[in-house]
């Protein structure tokens, strides 16, 4: 059993791949042993999470995550502890997996019980895992409800009951302090609502280790690899950026793009206001070019386009569209959902494979697709993709669990970030950081995997007491 955390790459697997793992795993073995060995280490992580509880309530649901539940309950009672099952759901109708674990259960002297109890230390949520189908309604809506409320920490099993395992959206789900991945990491646990659904996620793969042939829907972004600065290099080894924002009203977005490319290492910064009373030196940041916009080539340099671009940025967007390298945000994003001409040159320059990093947050991601915002959040993963695929280019899909897509259907999500990142200016900053690292010459989807990590990473490693700014952020 491992503790997923952001210091590695980690594969993740949507639930028809995790089935078929499960087939072939549990092909492999003794008839009800994979499921035993789910109820072993559910037990284990229990009591690791709350070594001190007497009382644990599990509540088991009608399928196979309830049988894990059972059999966690059957280790808690032989290591002393007093397991408290609740039971939903028709036995007669269960699968055989979990009947055989019920049964064990009761053999054991397992107490059972109609009601939760009013207070616990730990509730071990076996309710729904991967089969969750629709909305938890009545007894299962209500135990998870209590679930949350009555106990001090929640092991959620596999999946925190409600939440969708694929696409880490949900009606109502159990929010838990810990939940125990089983088989494989499923990317809705990462991203969408998933992330507050989880808690802090492990991962056990029950001694299976064989899921060769099935391709990962995602990968977990991990460390990038370190950045060589050789002791022979000058600023022209490390590219030019030039940033195209600040609107009337909105220099400050631009602004904190080119701090933080000028930051997170670019060889050299130019801005281009669209707003032409802006000023011509911004005094705190000195090593800053501003300069005309038509003065600008684009053509040599990694260009981040829109931030605070309002309606202006549209004007500039032909020619930002011939840049080296290319970064869209914001008002240029806005802009290109409105214009299917723009769109065309988009799709055109990703078909000539210049490297173009979109970073739509969902409402902007929602205009290009012509749909929701509602719909983006529903399936993250699949969003992201589409508007990769369609433009050539890749995307990053931000908010809680940024997807990133390629084009070639590469897709990975990112473990790091927190809501202290929910403020104005801090989506800039991206821009600008993923600009540095694509005029120093890295791919396109490399730059974005890592400039979304390290991104998310100083937040996560913000001092508790020093308040998070984006102007800050960009200087961190
Ligand atoms: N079969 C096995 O050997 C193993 C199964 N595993 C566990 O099995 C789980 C998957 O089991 P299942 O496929 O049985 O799925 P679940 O146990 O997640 O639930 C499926 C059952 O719940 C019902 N259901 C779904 N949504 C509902 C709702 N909103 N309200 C009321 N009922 C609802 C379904 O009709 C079905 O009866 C995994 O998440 C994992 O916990 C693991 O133990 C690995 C081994
Ligand atoms: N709740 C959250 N958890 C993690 N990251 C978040 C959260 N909210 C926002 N972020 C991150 O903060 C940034 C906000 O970007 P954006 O919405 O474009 O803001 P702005 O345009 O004001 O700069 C993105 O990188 C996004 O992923
Ligand atoms: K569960």
């Amino acid at each position: 059993m491992q503790r997923v955390t952001p210091e590695r790459y980690w594969s993740v697997h949507d639930i028809a791949a995790t089935r078929r793992i499960e087939q072939r795993a549990a092909a492999a073995l003794p008839p009800h042993a994979l499921m035993r060995r789910a109820g072993l280490a559910v037990a284990r992580l229990a009591l690791a999470v709350a070594p001190h509880a007497r009382t644990v309530w599990v509540a088991c649901g009608p399928g196979n995550n309830g049988g894990d539940g059972f059999e966690a309950a059957l280790h808690l009672k032989a290591w002393g502890k007093e397991p408290l099952v609740t039971q939903v759901g028709d036995e007669a109708r269960m699968p055989l997996d979990a009947r055989d674990a019920l049964q064990r259960a009761r053999a054991a002297g397992v107490q059972f019980a109609g009601e939760a109890p009013a207070q616990c230390e730990l509730a071990i949520d076996a309710l729904l895992g991967i089969g969750s189908t629709r909305p938890p309604e009545g007894r299962l809506r209500d135990l998870m409800v209590q679930m949350t409320a009555r106990a001090r920490a929640v092991l959620s099993v596999d999946v925190p009951s409600g939440l969708d395992a694929d696409t880490g959206s949900r009606a109502a789900t159990v929010l838990a302090t810990h939940t125990l991945s089983l088989l494989t990491l499923k990317p809705g646990l990462f991203t969408a609502q998933g992330r507050d659904a989880c808690g802090q996620v492990w991962f056990d793969d029950l001694g299976h280790e064989d899921i060769e042939g099935e391709r990962p829907v995602a990968q977990l972004v991990g460390p990038p690899v370190p950045w060589p600065r050789p002791h022979a290099s000058h600023k022209g080894s490390y590219g030019d950026v030039a940033v195209v924002g600040g609107a009337p009203g909105m220099a400050g977005a631009a602004v904190l793009a080119a701090r933080a490319a000028l930051h997170h290492g670019a060889g050299r910064v130019f801005v281009g206001f669209l707003d032409p009373s802006a000023p011509a030196f911004d005094a705190s940041q000195p090593d800053l070019m501003v300069r005309p916009l038509d003065t600008l080539d684009f053509r040599d340099m990694a260009l981040a386009c829109g931030c605070g671009g309002g309606d202006a940025v549209a004007a500039v967007l032909p020619r930002a569209l011939r840049a080296r390298a290319l970064v869209l945000d914001a008002d240029a994003l806005n802009a290109i959902a409105a214009d299917a001409q723009l769109q065309a040159q988009l799709e055109a320059r990703g078909r000539r494979g210049s490297p173009t990093v979109l970073t739509p947050h969902p409402l902007e991601a929602a205009r290009l697709l012509g749909s929701t915002t509602a719909c983006v959040q529903g399936d993250r993963l699949v969003a992201a993709r589409d508007l990769a695929q369609r433009f050539g280019s890749v995307v990053v899909l931000k908010g809680s669990g940024s997807v990133i897509a390629a084009p070639d259907g590469r897709t990975w999500i990112n473990p790091t970030g927190n809501a202290r990142l929910a403020i104005a200016g801090t989506g800039d900053v991206l821009a600008g950081m993923i600009a540095a690292r694509l005029a120093a010459g890295e791919e396109a989807a490399t730059a974005a995997t890592a400039a979304v990590y390290l991104h998310g990473l100083a937040a996560d490693r913000w001092p508790a007491g020093r308040p998070l700014t984006a102007s800050a952020l960009a200087s961190a």
